[in-house]
């Protein structure tokens, strides 16, 4: 099986599967409401992120591999991102291999540790099991990434929702960079979720 990553288009080329998330997809990420709606008044319908991957099989011992691509901007003061999620079987892990453009990785534990890896051409960024994970275009171009998971992961967006959002927040610092800021809503989990977490979706069962 050969594909082709092309950085400039954002695309894995010979990937069969595609989905895009639009502005209008994203009601409630944003801290700022404000700026949000007047982002969806002119936006709504335009795509914020997609991604095209390949999907070899549904089981552990394949590997999804795709391409995301990101369009640079902010919501007031918050800089574009992905929703967000922790795998729904949390113990397996990611990597990001960055393409072009300038993002992070904005990682939280069970526990609310946060983590911060840079993304840009060339860097690796390893994303452990049992970790949430969300990428924010912090740069004034596409943020393009490749990324492979097992294929049997999934994603869990309810954790994210459940605590009020990530504990931290990545804003433009006013002088041209970022800065990550406190979101006050953020609940921490409880010591039950957090195991519930570890135990995985087949103790829930
Ligand atoms: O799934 P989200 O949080 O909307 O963000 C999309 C990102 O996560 C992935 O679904 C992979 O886990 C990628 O497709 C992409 O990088
Ligand atoms: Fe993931």
């Amino acid at each position: 099986m050969s594909l082709a990553v092309d950085p400039e288009r954002g695309r894995l080329l010979g990937a069969e599967q595609r989905y895009a998330k639009s502005f209008g997809d994203l009601a409630g990420l944003y801290a700022d409401r404000t700026a949000f709606e007047a982002l969806l008044a002119s936006r709504r319908d335009e795509i914020a992120y997609e991604v095209t991957a390949y999907v070899p099989g549904d089981r552990v011992n394949d590997l999804i591999v795709g391409v995301t691509r990101m369009v640079p901007g902010r919501v007031g003061r918050e800089f574009f991102m992905t929703r967000g999620h922790i795998h729904a079987r949390a113990d397996r892990p990611e990597i990001y291999h960055g393409q072009s453009g300038h993002g992070l990785m904005l990682m939280e534990s069970p526990a609310g540790e946060i983590r911060i890896a840079k993304i840009g051409p060339g860097s690796l960024c390893y994303v452990p099991p049992f970790w949430i994970h969300r990428s924010v275009n912090i740069g004034d171009t596409d943020l393009v990434m490749l990324f492979a998971y097992p294929a049997d992961s999934g994603q869990d967006y309810g954790i994210i929702e459940r605590s009020g959002g990530m504990r931290v927040r990545i804003m433009a610092d006013g002088r041209g960079g970022w800065t990550q800021e406190p979101n006050p809503h953020w609940r921490p989990r409880s010591a039950a979720e957090i195991a519930r977490i570890h135990a995985g979706p087949e103790a829930a069962a």
